[in-house]
């Protein structure tokens, strides 16, 4: 059982530590969700007492909050090379192999992932597993979802189409697309994984993230402040 106090505070030290790796003159992608929400918190301190910084948001919940905290913003087309991402995660493994997407922000997420020089996971404990088993988000283009679920369940997966909440039927992205969170079991291969889901025709993106682990820090808040992580080095768990 999490504690979601404990968590939060978790995701703050997180948030802010991740913030202060953050240098004058930075183009900064702004990855989605409650974690990242403190770096943007700690980001517009910063910005207040004089930092210069241009954000490169990663879903409208993002710009939305960025904007009414005071991060300037721009494009990937703007800025197609960013120095630094901060993003979270639904599941990290000790060799770096993400899960992301339970906001449906994934795509935007990758992308900006593609584009960082560095990428920086915050996270809290309950993020980190030894091997990867939750649902992957796979978005898919609206007039293939059913052929995309149909060949999920022949390679073994169990794909549900994701439904809205305030809202009938299924979630549309930002991107204007559908999701199917797919559940695979204990992931044995992410790579093999990310690079079979995303070339079935139809889906845009899954939320196996596999290719930025060199280029990878994660960082862990919990109550007692905040552990920086490299690749299979020592993995709290
Ligand atoms: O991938 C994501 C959104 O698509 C989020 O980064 C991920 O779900 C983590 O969110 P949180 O920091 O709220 O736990």
């Amino acid at each position: 059982m999490v504690d979601a106090s404990a968590q939060a505070v978790g995701k703050r030290e997180a948030g802010y530590r991740a913030a202060d790796m953050v240098a004058d003159g930075m183009v900064v992608g702004l990855g989605t969700g409650s974690t990242v929400f403190f770096a943007m918190e700690r980001l517009a301190a910063r910005i207040r007492e004089g930092l210069v910084i241009t954000g490169i948001p990663t879903s409208f919940q993002t710009a939305i909050r960025a904007r009414g905290c005071g991060i300037p913003l721009a494009t990937l087309n703007d800025y197609p090379v960013i120095d630094l991402a901060i993003d979270g995660a639904d599941q990290v493994d000790p060799g770096f192999a993400l899960i992301k997407g339970r906001g449906a922000a994934q795509t935007q997420e990758k992308c900006v992932a593609f584009a960082a020089k560095s990428l920086v996971i915050v996270a809290d404990p309950s993020k980190l597993t030894r091997k990867l088993d939750a649902v992957v988000p796979i978005e898919v283009l609206s007039s293939a979802y059913v052929p995309v679920i149909r060949y999920l369940k022949t390679i073994g997966g169990v794909p549900v189409l994701r439904e809205g909440i305030k809202k009938d039927g299924p979630v549309i992205t930002d991107n204007g697309n559908m999701v199917i969170d797919c559940g695979f079991g204990t992931i044995g291969d992410p790579t093999a994984l990310d690079i079979h889901l995303s070339s079935i025709p139809g889906v845009v993106t899954c939320g196996l993230f596999t290719t930025f682990a060199d280029k990878t820090t994660v960082v862990v808040g919990d109550s007692n402040g905040c552990q920086v992580l490299s690749r299979n080095g020592q993995f709290p768990l």
